[in-house]
């Protein structure tokens, strides 16, 4: 196992006066005695940064430190200016984490799962969810509970509200993962679009390529 240190701005960031920023400064982390991160710094810049790394070499454990999921033992993540220590609550608005697994949301269907979450985020976006929820084929599923769905369909759910949100960081971990091929299609051209609008973080951890035509402003891999 890597222990991943260093300070390495993400390539392709610009670092334009003004860009939405998330900034991690000196993160240590470790599962028990085991180190993942120590000392790691990182800045991503607006657009697209595709999160490689084989199995194993920590790219959920980033970003659910990213998220505020985990807690660091030490070091400073920070959006906008926000720090995740010292504002929690003000950096978990800014920040939107969508991964592989179960949420504990599951009793609520779509539409209450989407009603609820709207009111979190001040961004959020109705005309995009009813595009979204289209583009995904979610309508016939939106009142029944997530427990009872397909993990292809819960994962569409989660999709929607990333791509929704209107956040500053949208964090995506293997988002490709159980998808239908139009629903794949769908994901990839709402994340073209993301991409190359390039007006905030994305942050995309997958061992694929996310396909053609999607603009990757920077890269980080991970070593296994
Ligand atoms: N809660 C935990 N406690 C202890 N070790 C953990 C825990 N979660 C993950 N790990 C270990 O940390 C390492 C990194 O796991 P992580 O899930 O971040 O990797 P990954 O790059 O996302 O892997 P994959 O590509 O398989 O999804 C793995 O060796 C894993 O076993």
């Amino acid at each position: 196992m890597a222990v991943h240190a260093g300070a390495d701005p993400v390539p392709g960031f610009r670092g334009d006066p003004g860009m939405t920023e998330l900034q991690v400064r000196d993160l240590s982390f470790s599962y028990g005695d085991r180190p993942m991160f120590d000392g790691w710094s990182a800045a991503f810049g607006s657009g697209l940064t595709w999160l490689r790394g084989g199995n194993g070499s920590g790219k959920s454990t980033l970003l659910k430190l990213l998220a505020g999921a985990l807690r660091p033992a030490a070091g400073q993540v920070a959006v906008e200016g926000v720090v995740q220590e010292t504002q929690p609550m003000d950096y978990r608005r800014r920040v939107f984490w969508c991964g592989p697994g179960p949420v504990a949301f599951d009793h609520l269907s779509p539409q209450e799962y989407f009603a609820f979450i709207r009111g979190l985020y001040a961004g959020w976006d109705d005309a995009a969810m009813a595009h979204h929820i289209a583009g995904f084929g979610l309508a016939p599923h939106l009142h029944s509970p997530l427990r009872t769905l397909s993990t292809g369909t819960q994962r569409k759910t989660w999709l929607t509200a990333a791509l929704c949100a209107g956040t500053p960081v949208t964090l995506l971990d293997e988002p490709l993962n159980a998808l239908d091929a139009a629903s794949l299609m769908h994901l990839r051209s709402s994340l073209a679009r993301h991409a190359s609008e390039g007006l905030r973080v994305w942050i995309v951890a997958t061992h694929e390529a996310l396909g053609e035509g999607i603009a990757i402003a920077g890269h980080i891999e991970l070593a296994a």
